[in-house]
C-alpha cells in the first residue's frame, strides 16, 4: 500500500528525514514513534504528497508518487498537528465543505455525515460553532472530516496531543472504529502507550531515520523481561533480566532504592534510541 526507498529530506543542507524504507500493507495501523524532532511530522507531509522529497522513492497503491497527483490525492485523508478548522463553520457545514471539495453527492454526504457524527460522539454538536467545541471534539471533528469523502489512507500527525486522558481514550475508539471499516491508518505519536494501543506495527524513529520496526509484541521481545530501576541518589540505573528470579536476587545486593517491574516499549525505544520518550 505505502513502500519508501531510501526518502530524504532536507531542510537547507539538514536532513529531517535520512534515508527512510517503510513497507506498510493495506489495512495496518502503522504508528511512527519518535521524540520532537525526530522527522516523524515531515514523514507525514512527504506520505500525503504535500511536500517533495530531496530524494529517494515513493509509492503508493503501486503508483510512483510525484506533487499534486489528483486521483492519489484522493485516496489519502489528513489530519494535521495543528487545528485547522473553520471557527465561524459549524460542525455540520465543516463537513458539507469538505464533501463538497470533494466533490461528493450530496445525498452520500448526508448519509456519512450522519454516521460519522454518531461515531464521533459529536451528534448533539452538529449546529454547534467550531469555535465553541472542547480541543477534544475539534481534534474527533478533524478526523471525521478527514475521512468523510471515505480514501483507503489516513495520515495522523500526533492526533492526540495536549489531550487529556479520557477523551484521548475516546480518540483512540474512533480510530479503532476507522481502522473496522478497512482504512489504513499511518500516525505519528511521541506517546509509547498511544502506539502499543492502537498500532499492529511500530516504527521507532529518531534523527530522521526508523531504528526499528516490528509489531509491539515482538518489539517487547527485544528486551529482557524484568527491569531493576536502581536510583543512586542523581541518576536511575536500568538492569534488565530474564527472570523475576534474577531481578529480585540483584535488588538485594543493592543499597539504593529500587524498583522491580517488567519492562516495556519504553526500554525498547531507550535501548535503541539512547533518548527518552513522554510516557502518558
Ligand atoms: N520547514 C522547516 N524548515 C526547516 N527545518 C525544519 C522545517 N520543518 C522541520 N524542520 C526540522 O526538521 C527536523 C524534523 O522535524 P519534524 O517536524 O519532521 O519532526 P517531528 O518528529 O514531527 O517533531 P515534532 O513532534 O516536534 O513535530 C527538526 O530538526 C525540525 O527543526
Amino acid at each position: 500500500m505505502i513502500k519508501t526507498r531510501d526518502l530524504i529530506k532536507k531542510y537547507d543542507k539538514n536532513p529531517a528525514v535520512n534515508g527512510l524504507n517503510l513497507d506498510i500493507e493495506a489495512g495496518t495501523f502503522y504508528g511512527l514513534l519518535g521524540p520532537n524532532g525526530a522527522g516523524k511530522t515531515t514523514t507525514i507531509k512527504m506520505l500525503s504528497t504535500l511536500l517533495p522529497p530531496t530524494s529517494g522513492d515513493m509509492h503508493i497503491m503501486n503508483e510512483r508518487v510525484k506533487r499534486g497527483q489528483k486521483h492519489i490525492q484522493a485516496q489519502i485523508g489528513v489530519v494535521p498537528q495543528h487545528y485547522s478548522l473553520q471557527r465561524e463553520f459549524t460542525v455540520y457545514e465543516t463537513l458539507i465543505h469538505h464533501g463538497m471539495l470533494q466533490s461528493m453527492q450530496r445525498k452520500e454526504m448526508k448519509t456519512r455525515i450522519e454516521e460519522l457524527l454518531i461515531f464521533a460522539k459529536l451528534d448533539q454538536d452538529a449546529h454547534k460553532l467550531v469555535a465553541k467545541l472542547s480541543g477534544g471534539n475539534k481534534r474527533k471533528l478533524m478526523i471525521i472530516r478527514a475521512v468523510m469523502h471515505r480514501p483507503k489512507i489516513l495520515f495522523l500527525d500526533e492526533p492526540t496531543v495536549g489531550l487529556d486522558a479520557a477523551i484521548r481514550r475516546s480518540i483512540w475508539d474512533l480510530l479503532k472504529y476507522l481502522k473496522s471499516e478497512g482504512l489504513t491508518i499511518i500516525l505519528t505519536t511521541h506517546y509509547i502507550e498511544e502506539a502499543r494501543v492502537l498500532c499492529d506495527r511500530i516504527g521507532m524513529m529518531t534523527h530522521g531515520k526508523i531504528v526499528i520496526e516490528n509489531t509491539p509484541h515482538e518489539l517487547l521481545k527485544d528486551v529482557q523481561a524484568y527491569v531493576v530501576e536502581v536510583f543512586d541518589g542523581q541518576k536511575t540505573h536500568y538492569a534488565y533480566f530474564n527472570t523475576r528470579e534474577e531481578a529480585t536476587a540483584y535488588s538485594h545486593k543493592q543499597v539504593d532504592d529500587v524498583l522491580i517491574r517488567r519492562s516495556n516499549l519504553e526500554d525498547v525505544y531507550v535501548k535503541y534510541t539512547k533518548e527518552k520518550v513522554e510516557a502518558l
